[in-house]
């Protein structure tokens, strides 16, 4: 607040000072500017001798200049002060000399005019003023600095600005005391802003009263016995209390009452924003769905707790206060609050429920300060559902869904172990693979849920053979593996299982035979990487099945050049037939009556120009597995159609088709265009078929064959009586011929059973109108006993080799001009 005008300005004596100079000079003298000039600025002024480069005394002051220095800051500046000798700077008092020392060697340093401010605190009063320094030469001294004070003085109260500055509530409050001495009540000495604001009253209002008048509720037993407390103690002390606010609503105050001797310093903060938010808080905890809870950070005793973790583990609450956070973990797992800085808040952990079950959860903690206790507060996620899908999952990953068995990703897994552990201790370990001999026939024929209940039979069979810590895994389809690591002979142990699997499977009220074909890999004789050794098991599996099911191979290296080789001989059959190295040969076919030719069947030749003949029951199953049998298939039936067409009318010609080549949806199309082109007709064509066509995916080869029936041609079963359900096949498809096996014709002569099956075959024949055909006949016997059972049409070597082209015309060329007898040698 200004108090008092100096009058004087700083203008007029810059302007003066610089007035002064004379040219050349940057900083007037002493003369210039201060002799018989300054008129009633030197009542302010004050001359200040240097030292260098600092003040050093005051030589002499103005009257008014001298008053300021001494008076008290409040009074009023006096003519009559009385005059001051010289004196020194460093006399006087720091809130002075600072400042003067500061615009003193300010002005010299710039040699220029300098101001600062000069502030004066006296009884929490402070005054400012303003010092003007002007450098000023002396001859052969040190420069002066003429000081003035200038502008208007000013003076506030330090304790009114701070009691003024805070938002809070201030009171000062002296005691009243009874007349024994006791405090009675206090008087509202000071107040501030803040206090009138939060009490609802003026300052003036407030100031000289008795607080018991002002607010009943600070009067009340408790805040006021703690008032009393703190001028009893002469100490401090931090308390809330609730007031009624002028609008009516409730106040909430923290009050700090501090005292000075019979004085009491009072200050009041409104914590109703504080309050609401730990109500929203604690609102947020106590009704959270989640569990939750508060525990001491070093005890880990729990402080509180929610509803939903009560209910979630089924404690009470006095139950909980009695436990630490250890109490809900099993013994078992170690855990310890600790496990956190472990592994961090995200790790799951087992916790123990009231009825004993176990849960998994995740605990998301948090450090706070709860009552001045550093707490730690714990939110819980049960994750045991998550966790238990989560391992589905991972088994799903891991297992076969229908055997609950490894699969292959677990047991290359398992493999990997053993490897390492063979490099460990060199323990050697046994690798099976199994694949099951005719799973196919029974998937085809019974449905795919006897298959599956078939593999599961087999899961059981197959664990019944091996001992705890051997390894059984279902690699996909028919196909199993075992691994064991323990000393058995694999040649036990397959015979084992072979016998096992032998025995009959009841399935769907059905007596249902599967035999199993094993390979075998040993580590680490036959490979020391997983990749390998499953390999070669796989090798000498194929082996096994090679060698007629049922039975087991061990790896050799062998096998692998032999696949080494099956690879080579297939290259050279794409290289035979792109290069029109195969052949056709026909075997003649008659009729049984009159003794001549009825046709002849045609049949691949491939003549290998190092290995010589290779017979088509190598060569054509290795076809049909690298797909080349289409386009061969293709190739013979153009050929036999064209050859056939050349042949008198009455002559027909039978061809093979490969089941593979039923899956080529355009078989019939193809089988058209072939007969279009050469110019054979249809019924001229028979079209030889094994019961796998009505095996595999029967309903769409039961159509295809239906279209090649449509075109005209005949249809024959070839190989009857070999395969699996053979009449079945019958009813299935109006086939226009049966082949009897060549198996039943060998035998017949000396096993009365095959005998009788042929004699059985062709009665069938007879009476569901379908011709019969016996195959493979060698001898004279044989024929005889075909004849006698009225066998239509006989095909063998007794009659005829599968023969050249150019033999086969020239034998239809000799029937033809013989009318040759119904028997005669080729
Ligand atoms: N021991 C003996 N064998 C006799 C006798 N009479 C005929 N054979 C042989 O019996 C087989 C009859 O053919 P398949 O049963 O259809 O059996 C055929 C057939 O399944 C397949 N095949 C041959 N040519 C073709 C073809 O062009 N396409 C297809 N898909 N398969 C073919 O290869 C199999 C074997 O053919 P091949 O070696 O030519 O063997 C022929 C024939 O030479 C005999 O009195 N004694």
């Amino acid at each position: 607040m200004p108090i008092e005008n100096t009058g004087v300005s700083s203008t007029p004596l810059i302007e003066r000072w610089q007035a002064a100079r004379r040219p050349g000079e940057d900083i007037p003298s002493y003369e210039a500017v201060v002799l018989g000039n300054l008129g009633r600025h030197a009542d302010y002024a004050a001359l200040v001798a240097t030292r260098e480069g600092k003040p050093d005394e005051v030589l002499w002051s103005g009257a008014r200049f001298l008053a300021w220095l001494h008076r008290d800051p409040g009074a009023p500046y006096r003519d009559e002060s009385p005059a001051m000798p010289r004196f020194a700077v460093a006399g006087l008092s720091e809130d002075i000399r600072q400042p003067l020392c500061e615009v003193v060697e300010r002005a010299l340093t710039l040699r220029e005019p300098a101001r600062t401010r000069c502030d004066r605190v006296h009884d929490g009063i402070v005054t400012s003023i303003e010092f003007l320094g002007l450098p000023l030469t002396r001859q052969a001294d040190s420069p002066l600095v003429l000081l003035s004070l200038v502008g208007t003085q000013s003076r506030y109260d330090l304790v009114k600005a701070m009691f003024g500055a805070t938002d809070q509530g201030m009171l000062a409050l002296s005691t009243i005391r009874s007349g024994d001495g006791w405090v009675s009540d206090f008087k509202i000495m000071a107040a501030n802003e803040g206090a009138a604001r939060l009490l609802g009253r003026s300052i003036a209002d407030l100031q000289w009263q008795r607080l018991t008048r002002v607010s009943a509720r600070l009067s009340q037993d408790d805040a006021f016995g703690r008032l009393i407390g703190v001028i009893a103690s002469e100490g401090r002390d931090v308390f809330e209390v609730s007031l009624p606010g002028a609008d009516g609503r409730d106040l909430h105050l923290k009050i700090e009452a501090g005292c000075i001797g019979d004085l009491l310093a009072l200050t009041f903060v409104d914590v109703g924003d504080l309050k609401a938010r730990e109500a929203s808080a604690r609102l947020l905890f106590e009704n959270n769905p989640l569990p939750m809870w508060l525990t001491d950070r070093h005890t880990h005793r729990f402080l509180a707790v929610n509803d939903a973790a009560l209910a979630h583990y089924g404690h009470s609450l006095e139950r909980f206060y009695s436990m630490t956070l250890t109490d809900l973990e099993p013994v078992a797992t170690g855990a310890s609050p600790v496990v956190d800085e472990l592994y961090g808040p995200d790790a799951p952990r087992t916790h123990l429920r009231a009825d004993g079950s176990r849960i998994e959860v995740t605990l998301y903690d948090r450090i706070l300060d709860f009552h001045g206790r550093s707490a730690m507060l714990t939110a819980v996620i049960d994750v045991t559902e998550r966790r238990r899908a989560e391992a589905r999952i991972a088994h799903m990953a891991h297992y076969d869904a229908l055997t609950d068995l490894p699969n292959r990703v677990l047991f290359r897994a398992r493999l990997g172990e053993a490897i390492a552990r063979q490099e460990r201790t060199g323990t050697g370990a046994l690798v099976l693979f199994l694949d099951l001999d005719h799973f196919k026939t029974v998937n085809d024929t019974l449905g795919h849920s006897a298959g599956d209940e078939l593999l599961c039979g087999v899961t059981k069979r197959l664990a019944a053979c091996l001992e705890r810590g051997d390894l059984i895994a279902r690699m996909g389809g028919d196909e199993f593996a075992i691994l064991v690591q323990r000393a058995v002979s694999a040649r036990s142990l397959s015979a084992h299982l072979i016998e096992a699997m032998s025995r009959p499977f009841a399935i769907q009220g059905q007596e249902v035979r599967v035999g199993v074909s094993i390979g075998v890999a040993r580590l680490p004789e036959d490979g020391t990487d997983p990749d390998r050794l499953l390999r070669n098991a796989d090798l000498a599996l194929y082996g096994a099945k090679g060698a007629g099911r049922n039975t087991h191979h061990c790896f050799t290296l062998a096998m692998e050049a032999e696949v080494q080789a099956r690879r080579a001989l297939e290259q050279d059959l794409r290289a035979a037939f792109a290069a029109g190295d195969l052949e056709l040969h026909y075997q003649p076919v008659l009729l049984v009556g009159s003794g001549r030719l009825a046709g002849f069947e045609a049949l691949l030749r491939w003549r290998h120009p190092e290995r010589g003949f290779i017979s088509p029951a190598e060569f054509v199953p290795m076809a049909e597995e690298t797909g080349l049998i289409d386009p061969i298939g293709e190739w013979v039936l153009r050929t036999a159609c064209a050859e056939a067409a050349s042949w008198p009318r009455s002559l027909r010609v039978a061809v093979n088709l490969s089941p593979v080549q039923f899956r080529n949806r355009t078989l019939a199309e193809t089988v058209g265009r072939v007969l279009a082109e050469t110019g054979l007709a249809p019924d001229r064509l028979e079209l030889e078929i094994t019961e796998t066509v009505l095996l595999a995916e029967n309903a769409a080869n039961l159509a295809a064959l239906h279209r090649l029936r449509s075109l005209g041609t005949r249809i024959a079963m070839d190989d009857f009586g070999t395969g699996y359900s053979s009449l079945g096949y019958l009813r299935s498809f109006p086939f226009d011929r049966i082949k009897i096996d060549r198996s039943f014709v060998s035998e017949m002569e000396t096993e009365t059973q095959a005998a009788a099956i042929v004699r059985a075959i062709v009665d069938l024949g007879a009476s569901l109108g379908i011709l019969t055909t016996a195959e493979g006949i060698e001898t004279e016997g044989q024929f005889q006993h075909l004849r006698a059972a009225g066998c239509d049409e006989v095909q063998g070597f007794l009659f005829g080799r599968p023969m050249p082209v150019e033999r086969v015309r020239r034998l239809i060329a000799e029937e033809a001009a013989e009318a040759a007898p119904a028997r005669r040698a080729v």
